[in-house]
């Protein structure tokens, strides 16, 4: 019987060696990854530590030593290690900053095995102790096998779930069945800035090899084990309204002048309705059909809407029945806003009227849906419904991230093996599911270098990706670490 910190780290070997991997070796795989549980964890703390938050600015000097302790690691293990200069990026103010670098490394380059690509993100979202975490989230927390921290979940524990996955081959001086590349970056959490340019100019370097690439970066849906075929893009959108030089008393210009919070919250008011429509015109004309066979497949998927209600703590869904609710969650298009800058948000009473407010939307979007075309339609609808206003204020409209959706073809053998290795660990046959989240860079990868993408879930269910309390159960990371080692 394996231990849970051995299933985890387990499934990796299993995904890294083919189904057809040796009994034997695998034994002495399993047993160096439950003797080393405490190591991994130590790592993961260290990792979770650095406030790696690329939304945030004032953080890059920590993306930065972020990325230099990754290159260190996979270093240490004697791969050949590079730290990838992709530039810099414009911030808002008209200055620039330098991207943190991309890692690449290479363990093997047998031309007689196939070469398998792992790419994962080390930075993070946001975190605050006052936004509602009940323990320190950069410093990880142990609490009934749950790993608590920013970034435990997304993604830095299945990230190195991959790492020692090889260490465990490179420490017990066995041959890896597989040639492994991984690439690693710090920007995915705004888009992967300056990733795109990065993969496509080294598509006959780096990618030439490159047979299969596997990204963990996303959940089960439920306690069974999944594999992940598709994701919904993101379009990501600031609209700026702007009206008088400076914030204003309220009780002294209120009734004198036209507030920019009201124009903005009332062109957001108009992006979705109640129920859950989006209202923005030509929206939904590229999304593909939903099929009977697509609709026979969520049939199946093992998952109770009631639980997932609970779980989120609301009285309502917008959806009852199962297959309608996983279907508005991956493959229809949705509109999510996120906050507005600028206002007044503190605790108290402030009665300032802000001079100038940017409202932050995002819609996220499905296949056969473009960013470009979305871009436009969001813009060309909010300039439409703000100059019928007749408001003298300023709307600015920019899309910051234009990440397309991603889907795979479930029939190739990259997906045969994926099951094989979880049947092997598991015991169980994988959901096959898609995710509503975004990884920007999954459809470049694949057009760019042709490439089959398979998604290997480790995160649980309920990890509370960018929220509170997020965390890997120890029992789910070291699960599927196992399948790595299988494929
Ligand atoms: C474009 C988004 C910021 C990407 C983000 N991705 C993930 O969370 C994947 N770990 C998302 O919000 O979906």
């Amino acid at each position: 019987m394996f231990s849970c910190v051995q299933m985890n780290t387990c499934a990796m070997v299993l995904l890294l060696c083919g189904a057809a991997v040796h009994s034997f070796r695998f034994d002495e795989l399993i047993k160096y990854v439950d003797d080393h549980q405490e190591e991994y964890v130590q790592t993961l703390r260290e990792w979770v530590a650095v406030e790696s938050d690329s939304s945030d600015v004032t953080k890059r000097a920590e993306l930065y030593r972020m990325m230099d302790m990754v290159g260190e690691k996979l270093r240490k293990m004697g791969g050949k290690v590079e730290l990838v200069d992709i530039g810099e990026e414009q911030l808002p103010d008209g200055s620039s900053l330098a991207l943190p670098k991309v890692v690449t490394a290479q363990f093997g380059s047998d031309v007689n095995k196939p070469t398998v690509c792992v790419y994962g993100h080390v930075d993070v979202q946001p975190a605050q102790k006052e936004d509602g975490w009940a323990t320190e989230p950069y410093n990880l927390t142990e609490i009934n096998g749950n790993l608590y921290g920013r970034g435990a979940s997304d993604n830095k524990a299945p990230v190195l779930a991959w790492i020692h996955a090889v260490e465990a081959f490179k420490a017990l001086d066995m041959d890896l069945p597989v040639n492994v590349k991984y690439l690693i970056e710090g920007m995915e959490e705004t888009g992967s800035n300056g990733l795109d340019a990065m993969i496509k100019s080294q598509k006959s370097t780096f990618f030439s090899d490159v047979d299969y690439i596997i990204i963990s970066d996303c959940g089960w849906l439920s306690k069974r084990p999944a594999l992940t075929y598709g994701t919904r893009g993101n379009c990501y959108f600031f609209a700026e309204v702007e009206g008088p030089k400076q914030d204003l008393h309220s009780g002294v210009y209120g009734g004198t002048v036209i507030e920019p919070m009201t124009d903005l919250i009332g062109i957001l008011d108009t992006l979705i309705s109640p129920s859950g429509t989006i209202l923005i015109p030509g929206i939904r004309d590229a999304v593909a059909p939903f099929s009977d066979e697509e609709w026979k497949m969520y049939q199946d998927i093992e998952f109770d809407v009631e639980s997932y209600r609970e779980k989120i703590g609301v009285e309502q869904l917008m959806y009852n029945n199962k297959v309608e609710l996983l279907a508005h969650r991956w493959r229809h298009p949705t509109v999510s806003i996120h906050g507005i800058n600028g206002a007044f948000s503190a605790p108290g009473t402030k009665t300032v009227i802000p001079a100038k407010v940017t409202g932050k939307f995002s819609i996220r979007q499905v296949p056969d849906m473009d960013p470009a075309v979305v871009e436009k339609q969001v813009t060309d609808h909010l300039h439409s419904v703000f100059a019928k206003r007749k408001s003298p204020n300023k709307l600015k409209v920019k899309m910051i991230i234009g990440a397309k959706p991603w889907l795979a073809d479930i029939k190739h053998s990259l997906y045969e093996a994926g099951k094989a290795a979880v049947k092997r660990v598991f015991n169980v046959d994988a959901d096959m599911i898609r995710e509503g989240g975004t990884i920007p860079i999954a459809r470049t990868f694949q057009d760019v270098t042709e490439k089959s993408i398979i998604m290997l879930p480790i995160g649980g269910f309920d990890d509370g990706l960018h929220s509170q309390n997020e965390k890997m159960s120890t029992k789910t990371w070291h699960y599927v670490l196992m399948c790595g080692l299988l494929y």
